[in-house]
């Protein structure tokens, strides 16, 4: 592990800490948004930050009134990022794809109106892969999202806007979604904490979908206490989505962690790894340890096909979840002498390669005569896979897989081919078809090429066992064990 002699920035404040200080009255909600509006246009090599939310100030001013008429608001004055694929009413919800340029939101996600209520104020919303489709913020029509620690590198995606924007100490919470590891992989790639919760523990109301069956919204944080902050204002039962669990929200309660607590390190997650994401992971198994926990290894042996099983079932739902923007209904418009015609040149033009890419791939394997070769074979593979989890959770409490087999990577050096950025969600993605909730630790760094890059190393808990994550996070981070960072800012 490198000694961290590289110029850090000391840590700014946690969100935790920003709510009592303006709660107490010694910073004013409307002073901390201007100073994060500050941060933000020092930031702006990074390109993370698409646009600013036109009634951030009205907000804070809300706050300050509400506070005053003796309110007691969770995320008092706290200024919070949203990834551009959140609705926000009055603001562009444009997901990087000039398909939704100019699209003004009418109406406000659920998770969004709930930091709203309590006390969070939108600064704005984060760049991200067009369509949240990529691993590393490189496709958005707004251009690519710059790595804080290393501007020649991605930020990992898709909420890469969202994760640099925490590192960055720009703001101390955002959120992003994680379809197959769009939270967790960036989080990890920036040295940030990345939260994907159980399915359904969040509203995906207002969340614009990719495919709904993995779809959930999580948040960026720099403490364990802000996560379990945020996730107390977010999760809960929301009439408003179908697939919204009515679930007890404990987030808040000091939860004690399983004793003996059994950690079950993850076989198939040991190979290919760079030597700092080696190091990484045993920093957090010796850091598991000497918390008591005892550790073996467990294999997952269907998570090989993960990788395979998730794009099979992801495009699909993309294709269908896309079919809504033809131009006519949403999406720019094109003008062509017949309706069939106008609405190929509209999607033709609105959406960017991989977006196009998945659409065909997801007609395709969707279409009759392969419909049984691939759709229906990957979803029985999803049963295998949750079936693993299943397995593996009779015998341990928490699971442990590196995020990503690498730190962040350089720009070009995967998008020019497809499967090897799918290849980037092989930590990620088993996961999220079984719907468990998982975290990434920033746990250390990797030197390349003289310049720091942060190591995530994730952990897997049981559905509905989010609260138990978290809990453990504060137990490592009170151990020293958590590694976090603030880059110094540099220009473009
Ligand atoms: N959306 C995500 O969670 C990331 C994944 N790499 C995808 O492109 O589908």
């Amino acid at each position: 592990m490198p000694t961290p002699d590289a110029p850090f920035q000391s840590l700014p404040p946690t969100a935790t800490q920003l709510a009592a200080q303006i709660t107490r009255g010694e910073l004013s909600p409307q002073q901390a948004l201007r100073s994060a509006l500050d941060r933000a246009e020092a930031a702006q090599a990074l390109n993370a930050l698409i646009s600013l939310n036109p009634n951030a100030e009205q907000q804070a001013t809300g706050v300050a009134q509400r506070l005053a008429a003796g309110e007691t608001l969770p995320l008092a004055g706290v200024p919070v990022v949203i990834k551009d694929n959140l609705n926000l009413k009055g603001t562009f919800t444009t997901c990087g794809s000039r398909m939704l340029e100019g699209y003004l939101s009418p109406y406000t996600a659920t998770a969004v109106e709930r930091l709203i209520a309590a006390g969070a104020v939108i600064l704005g919303k984060a760049n991200m892969d067009e369509f949240a489709m990529g691993s590393s913020s490189e496709t958005s029509a707004f251009g690519p999202t710059l790595n804080p620690w290393d501007h020649g590198r991605v930020p990992g995606g898709t909420s890469g806007g969202s994760a640099a924007l925490v590192s960055a100490g720009v703001v101390p919470l955002s959120l992003g979604s994680d379809t197959g590891g769009s939270v967790r992989q960036p989080a990890s790639f920036t040295g940030v904490y990345g939260f994907k919760p159980t399915y359904g523990r969040v509203s995906r109301y207002g969340l614009v979908a990719h495919a709904s069956s993995l779809d959930q919204i999580g948040p960026f944080a720099r403490s364990a206490a802000d996560l379990a902050l945020v996730m107390g204002v977010i999760a809960g039962h929301d009439p408003l989505d179908a697939t919204s669990l009515n679930a007890p929200v404990t987030f808040q309660r000091a939860q004690p962690l399983p004793s003996p607590l059994r950690v079950g390190v993850v076989t198939e997650s040991l190979q290919g790894n760079t030597p700092g994401v080696q190091a990484a992971l045993a920093r957090m198994l010796t850091a598991l340890e000497s918390l008591g926990a005892s550790v073996q290894e467990v294999s997952l042996p269907s998570t090989e096909y993960a990788v395979a099983a998730y794009y099979l079932i992801s495009t699909p739902e993309a294709s269908s979840n896309l079919a809504r923007y033809d131009g006519m209904a949403y999406g720019v418009r094109a003008v062509a002498p017949e309706v069939g015609a106008s609405m190929s040149a509209a999607r033709a033009r609105g959406f960017g390669p991989e977006v196009k890419r998945r659409i065909l791939m997801g007609t395709y394997a969707l279409s009759s005569g392969y419909y049984d070769a691939y759709y229906s074979k990957a979803m029985k593979v999803r049963q295998l896979i949750a079936q693993d989890f299943a397995r593996a959770f009779e015998r341990f409490d928490v699971l442990v897989t590196p995020t990503s087999p690498f730190p962040a990577f350089r720009f070009g050096e995967r998008s020019g081919d497809p499967l090897a950025m799918y290849a980037a969600d092989v930590d990620t993605v088993a996961v999220s078809l079984a719907g468990v909730p998982a975290l990434s630790l920033p746990m250390g760094f990797e030197e390349v090429d003289g310049k720091l890059l942060p190591v995530g190393v994730q952990l897997i808990a049981p559905a509905l066992a989010d609260e138990r994550l978290i809990a453990l996070a504060a137990a490592l981070e009170e151990q020293g064990a958590v590694q976090m960072r603030t880059p110094v800012l540099t220009g473009a």
